[in-house]
């Protein structure tokens, strides 16, 4: 049965998250646009409703988004919701529903069918929460991230080629480059955009901006507005990226540093990084479990690892060799060491493994939490072996990382969030808004 198209509801098998954020979005779509593509004043959403499509009731007019973020550990599906109440008045976003599942593409490298099977079951999602009639104006796109980086340029293709079938052979808008491996730089941006929108940080005159951190499987992004000359100065001329917003140029500085995630720096750590024909080479590392001898599979690789069976173990000889993996590495801006940032991912996930925040709730923590908490799992392996044996390596290298990687203080606060408004703080959000905005630009 086919709802009347003015009267939908979404609805699906994912988890709904609802929130109503109306005139910060209608904001952000009347003026956001990258300095580098058109700037376009006309607004994407006049051309995607124009106003006889409801002529008897246009409050209900519902439209959707849907964005694929393929990262290195797992793929997740994004369907946002958007409500616009009136032809005269803007739209509203008012909530995702979201689902992932695990392993990432990138495990499949051998196997691009079987990869893009795994997006198929989550497109099929977005089948059931979006109404029929609605389903060839709901664009579909999926960007990749840090996994697919990684890959040779060949297998990346063969999975990217895979994926956009499934897009065709799906009932939706399927844009030009709907399936892409996403520039690192935007990844950092359109988080910022989405964590400051969902904040309430791109309206109005008093905006404090805040800095986000996002630590994946394969690669990590800092991200913030720079509030002093010395750091547009010092600073690298790649880090800096201009965009507009509300009439204003916002001059961004954003990083990803590929091979700095979670798990790609497990693998440095263990000096098992970019190593060909691993299979059967045994990586040791003082940040396991003395006894531990297991296999783990990363990026379509097995690799071999093992605790330090005869030398020593604990945080201080862990931190010398996770400090081997990050000390010169990074980009150090002065200005960053004092304020404070939105961290999430793994930053998240590590901090409630070890009940330093509560899945739910989140929390604010201090950099030196992670290396209290890092301190307390390294030098007491054996009561934490129910955890993940890389526990005590994951602490170590995020203390690492925020102290002597990108230069934070002890005290520097970090504001822990899964979610605003209940919607999730992924950079997915600001890419539909980037995305939306194109199609109306060109339909
Ligand atoms: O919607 C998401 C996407 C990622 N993550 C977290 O991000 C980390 C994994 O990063 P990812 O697979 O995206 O790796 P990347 O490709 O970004 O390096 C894990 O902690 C995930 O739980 C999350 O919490 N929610
Ligand atoms: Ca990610």
């Amino acid at each position: 049965m086919t709802a009347h198209p003015c009267l939908t509801s979404s609805s699906g098998s994912g988890r709904m998250a609802s929130s109503r954020l109306p005139i910060l979005l209608a904001l952000v779509f009347s003026s956001f646009s990258f300095v580098h593509s058109h700037s376009n004043r006309v607004m994407w959403f006049q051309d995607l409703f124009p106003p006889n499509v409801c002529p008897i009731n246009a409050k209900a007019n519902t439209f959707y988004g849907i964005m694929f973020d393929a990262g290195s550990t797992g793929t997740r599906i994004h369907i946002y919701t958007f409500v616009q109440k009136s032809p005269e008045s803007l739209p509203e976003l008012e909530g995702e529903i979201f689902e992932s599942v695990k392993p990432g593409l990138s495990a499949y490298a051998d196997q691009p069918e079987k990869g893009a099977e795994t997006v198929k079951k989550l497109l099929d999602m977005a089948i059931d929460a979006v109404p029929p009639h609605l389903w060839k104006k709901t664009p579909v796109v999926l960007k990749a991230t840090a996994g697919l980086r990684l890959l040779s340029e060949e297998k990346a293709q063969a999975l990217l080629l895979e994926v956009k079938e499934v897009f065709e052979e799906s009932p939706f808008l399927v844009p030009e480059d709907s399936v892409s491996i996403m520039d690192g730089s935007y990844e950092g941006i359109l988080a910022w955009i989405t964590v400051n929108f969902l904040t309430g940080q791109l309206s109005g005159q008093n905006q404090h901006t805040v800095g986000t951190l996002d630590l994946g499987g394969a690669s990590t992004q800092i991200t913030f507005l720079p509030r002093f000359e010395e750091t547009l100065k010092e600073s690298p001329g790649d880090f800096l990226t201009s965009f507009e917003m509300f009439n204003s140029t916002y001059k961004l500085y954003t990083h990803s540093y590929l091979g700095f995630g979670l798990k790609a720096a497990r693998l440095a750590t263990l000096g098992a990084l970019n190593m060909e024909a691993v299979d059967g080479q045994m990586f040791r590392s003082s940040c396991l479990p003395k006894q531990l001898e297991a296999e783990w599979h990363f990026g379509g690789v097995k690799y071999r690892y093992g605790g330090n069976k005869e030398g020593e173990t604990g945080f201080k000889p862990c931190y010398l060799e996770v400090l081997k993996v990050v000390k010169g590495k990074l980009h150090q801006p002065d200005e960053i060491r004092g304020s404070s940032f939105y961290a999430f991912s793994y930053y998240y996930d590590r901090a409630v493994d070890t009940n330093l925040i509560d899945y739910e709730q989140g929390g604010v923590l201090e950099v030196r939490d992670f290396e209290r908490k890092a301190k307390e799992v390294c030098d007491n392996m054996e009561r934490y072996n129910s955890a993940s044996p890389f526990l005590c390596m994951d602490l170590t290298y995020i203390t690492a990382l925020l102290k002597e990687g990108f230069g934070f203080r002890d005290n520097t606060l970090l504001q822990l969030t899964k979610k605003v408004n209940n919607i999730e703080t992924s950079w997915t959000l600001g890419a539909t808004f980037h995305l939306l905005q194109s199609l109306g630009i060109t339909y």
